[in-house]
């Protein structure tokens, strides 16, 4: 054969590809392997999704199928949280599906019945030590010593205990009642009608207030209605936690706060603050600074209680709440440095103003939108929250007042108010409880004997994802919709009615359970009877409300929107 046989000026072509050839094939080839993969990947953890005969009659929880090896169900997850789990609820009716996140298995649990048993399991079956642990240091900025972490073991059971000022009278009675003192006091100056900002309130301030003159010559404050509902909660209920020295000496800190809560999921992720992620340094300066005044609260409340002067700023100790006295006991029992004190009141705060201040902003978005349920629910507390217009003496207009304020009837003789609470946390939150499984454990997937049970493995994660519930059309009929009388039960031919919380459970369960439920509870029905009874609310331009969309927090939902409303004091109250 000829030697140079081969080299025709066509095989010479096909040796040597052009560098373009060589970059087309490489990337063809990389699509097909990836394809490959990812279709080997669905095709293997497709094997998971029905569930399998497990340990002593149950079942292995169903995976959904993914595409994605390692990284699972990440991309999906973190791009529409909400179709993915709305899908899978209705896929998997039993009550449980489970994710891979990055190689590790989370059981998503939305059966109620399955959820409830799990969360009154017992601490050594499932917890979530680890997490608090990390959420304390790593967003609270808790010291991470070992010494620091002893001590926050060691104070634990302690702290539970302090909680039952929060739960139960007679600490919860006095929180109560200081918050509708300073509420009666505050309520007429909502909107102040002040055209200086020097002398408008804080809340104006934070939420942009401005007097305007509407085209029927009416006056009414233009306002951003999220931050002045958010702001005025604060600055009224917290007094009854941290005293009204604190609110008074800082007033920037809620907005630190706020931005703390913003960059929560940042903080949580321990990432350090060099790196160019702007969220995170400003979720890291916003702790710093909510950080420093919570210690100097601390240094000056220790002084006090040793006998040295704290200054000027710090003279009413003796408005602290029962709460943080009782921690104070603790803190100097355990020798609790300023710093592991400072990390463990910022993640009390937190708790108690990220959800409830607003879950009563979004209730007064359903409630101001439908004029309806606003005179009805307006009729309901009249008798027990007397909103009055004092007569003008020499001609000199008097602002109108509380009278009198009757929180326990809120609760007990106002249907109508108490359903709206709980729909709101119904639609206008979505909670989750977590859990490490410390134990193997199986679950059965309802109360009824013949129930299929579920394996829940060892070194798993499980959620019992509340919120997937609370929208399940199975239980609840039109789930997007705000009903406010939805939670109101009337037996047939009965006058009596009772209003519950069903299977909703905002709060959680089990020994992680929400310590300041009682709290929430209490202070939403008060600020919601508090702004209705005495103003009235439109969106600007007038019209129909328009609701602002949700934004994903880390329980009762946010909003990007900026809901600008006119505000103006009820033309109807009774004159005195
Ligand atoms: C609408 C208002 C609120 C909602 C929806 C809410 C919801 C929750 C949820 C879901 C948990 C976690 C439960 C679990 O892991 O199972 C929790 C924990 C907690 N909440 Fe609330 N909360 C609200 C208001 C408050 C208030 C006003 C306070 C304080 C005054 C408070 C204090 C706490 C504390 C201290 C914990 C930690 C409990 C523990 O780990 O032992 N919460 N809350």
């Amino acid at each position: 054969m000829d030697p140079n046989a081969t080299a025709t000026p066509v095989a010479r072509l096909q040796a040597h590809p052009t560098a373009s050839q060589r970059l087309d094939t490489t990337w063809a080839t990389a699509v097909v392997a990836l394809l490959l993969l990812a279709i080997t990947t669905r095709f293997i953890s497709g094997f998971f999704e029905s569930s399998k005969p497990a340990q002593d009659g149950s079942r292995s929880v169903p995976m959904i199928p993914y595409w994605i090896p390692i990284l699972g169900h990440i991309p999906q997850f973190s791009i529409s949280p909400q179709t993915l789990l709305n899908k899978a609820r209705d896929t998997y009716r039993s009550g449980v599906f489970a994710l891979n996140l990055g190689s590790t298995t989370h059981n998503i649990i939305f059966s109620p019945s399955m959820g409830g048993s799990l969360m009154n399991q017992k601490h050594s079956i499932a917890n979530m030590d680890s997490v608090g642990k990390h959420v304390m240091t790593a967003v609270f900025g808790y010291p991470k010593s070992k010494a620091s972490m002893q001590r926050y073991e060691d104070a634990l059971p302690g702290l539970n205990t302090c909680y039952k000022h929060l739960l139960s009278d007679p600490g919860l009675r006095e929180m109560v009642q200081n918050t509708i003192d300073v509420t009666r006091r505050n309520i007429a100056n909502l909107v102040t009608f002040s055209e200086s900002r020097v002398d408008q309130v804080e809340w104006e301030r934070s939420s942009n207030a401005e007097t305007i003159i509407k085209a029927n010559g009416e006056q009414v404050v233009e306002a951003s209605m999220m931050n002045l509902i958010r702001d005025f909660i604060a600055a009224n209920a917290n007094p009854s936690l941290i005293g009204s020295d604190f609110v008074k000496n800082n007033p920037e800190f809620f907005l630190d706060l706020w931005d703390m809560d913003k960059g929560f999921k940042w903080l949580a992720t321990g990432l350090p603050a060099w790196l160019p992620i702007p969220p995170i340094w400003r979720a890291k300066l916003a702790r710093s600074r909510a950080f420093n005044a919570v210690l100097a609260f601390e240094e000056a409340m220790e002084k006090a209680v040793n006998g040295d002067d704290p200054g000027q700023e710090w003279q009413s100790f003796e408005d602290v709440g029962p709460v943080l006295t009782q921690r104070l006991t603790l803190y100097r029992q355990l020798n609790l440095t300023m710093d592991e004190r400072a990390a463990l009141e910022l993640s009390l705060l937190w708790a108690m103003n990220a959800n409830a201040n607003m879950l009563v902003f979004w209730m007064l978005n359903h409630i101001y939108a439908d004029k309806t349920v606003l005179a009805q629910l307006r009729e309901e507390i009249a008798p027990f929250v007397h909103a009055v217009q004092p007569e003008q003496l020499f001609g000199v207009p008097e602002p109108p007042r509380i009278d009198t304020f009757d929180h326990e009837a809120l609760a007990s003789k106002c249907p109508l108010l108490k359903s709206s609470y709980i729909e709101s946390l119904r639609l206008d939150a979505a909670p989750w409880s977590f859990r490490v499984m410390q134990e193997n454990l199986v679950l059965p997937a309802s109360r009824e004997k013949d129930a299929e049970k579920f394996l829940l493995k060892k070194g798993t994660y499980a959620h019992i994802a509340h919120s997937i519930h609370h929208t399940d059309p199975a239980y609840f009929d039109d789930p997007e919709v705000w009903r406010a009388d939805r939670h109101i039960k009337r037996e047939q031919g009965d006058e009596e009615v009772s209003v519950n919380m069903g299977t909703i459970r905002p709060y959680g369960g089990g020994h992680s359970m929400c310590k300041g439920r009682a709290f929430a509870q209490k202070e939403a029905l008060v600020f919601t009877a508090a702004f209705i009874s005495m103003w009235d609310m439109e969106p600007v331009g007038g019209g129909a409300w328009k609701m602002p969309r949700y934004k994903p927090a880390t329980g009762v939902y946010t909003t990007s929107d900026d809901v600008r409303v006119w505000i103006s004091r009820r033309e109807d109250l009774p004159q005195i």
